[in-house]
């Protein structure tokens, strides 16, 4: 078992530039013998206004990374902070409220409610919470995603990739700190994916928004700016300005062996690190804080 939370310092709280932070992040499901070990002390910076993307095996972890960043599960040790909030700790009525105005959300699924049209699915997150949308930033989100002609449309009067593109709008429409992207494109074909990687990084280019994104797909990977790579529960390694190739090529390797532990915390705000490749174990990982 991991480090516990009260052994680890208690790190400062984020700059402006990270949007959300994680030191010493365990998450255990269970107990006894039966104990999974999900996340072994994970520490992790996500940069603002950047597209990070999560890789790794099939049970490395990512989901519940991704999870306990958003504030969607508990952690067992450690502190994880959005922008500069301590969410560890949070009573689960403050997480919602924090999620619901600070996070966007996109799943595999798009859950879209199907009675609803496409503009009234984009806002209903706001009329939930009784805000009211920026109707400038709206429009812009709209134009950028290419739905201004299919808003009265019901989701099972649009394709896949429109459906996921309401899904994307809706993620982006209330101007969230964060947005959180499980496997956004693992129900599309390639064209339709690639379209919605498309969107995602304009948000990031055009629209200054910060994505996470949870992927099994090099190639999507490759569309983001930074892809950090699970095993076991810990971060291994990061790869800047990534191509599929090399994502792919990183990937197979966890197919041969385990990578050794990391020794200090990954993130996206390092501006050392191989463009395009991953040196070894932890290439570009800064030092410890
Ligand atoms: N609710 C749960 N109860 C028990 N174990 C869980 C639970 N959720 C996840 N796990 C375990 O935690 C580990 C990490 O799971 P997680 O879903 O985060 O991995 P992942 O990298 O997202 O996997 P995949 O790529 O297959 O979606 C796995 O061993 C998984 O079986």
């Amino acid at each position: 078992m991991s480090t516990p939370a009260a052994q680890h310092a208690p790190g400062p709280a984020p700059a402006d530039g990270v949007a959300a932070r994680a030191r010493g992040l365990t998450k255990a499901y269970g107990s006894g013998e039966t104990a999974v070990i999900a996340l072994d002390s994970v520490d992790v910076d996500i940069a603002r206004g950047r597209f990070t993307a999560v890789m790794g095996p099939s049970g490395s972890g990512k989901s519940t990374l991704m999870h306990c960043l958003a504030g969607l599960d508990t952690v067992s040790a450690g502190q994880v902070w959005l922008g500069g909030t301590e969410i560890t700790g949070l009573k689960e009525r403050e997480l919602t409220r924090l999620r619901r105005d600070r996070i966007g959300f996109m799943f595999q699924s798009f859950n879209l409610i199907p009675t609803l049209n496409a503009v009234e699915n984009i806002t209903l997150p706001m009329d939930i919470a009784g805000h009211k949308p920026d109707q400038k930033w709206l429009d812009q989100v709209i134009d950028t995603l290419g739905l201004r002609d299919r808003l009265r449309h019901r989701p099972a009067q649009l394709s896949g990739g429109q459906q996921q593109r309401v899904a994307c709008a809706r993620a982006l429409a209330s101007r969230p700190e964060l947005i959180f992207a499980d496997e956004p494109t693992g129900n599309l074909d390639s064209r339709a994916g690639l379209e919605v990687l498309a969107f995602l990084r304009q948000a990031v280019d055009d629209l200054g928004q910060t994505v996470v994104m949870v992927t099994h797909d090099p190639g999507a990977a490759a569309h983001s700016d930074l892809v950090l790579f699970l095993a076991d529960g810990r971060l291994v390694d990061r790869m800047e300005q990534p191509s599929a190739d090399a994502v792919l090529e990183r990937m197979k390797r966890f197919d041969v062996g385990r990578v050794p532990r990391a020794g200090g915390p990954l993130d996206g705000t390092a501006d050392d690190a191989s463009e395009g490749r991953a040196e070894g174990p932890l290439a570009g990982a800064p030092e410890e804080d």
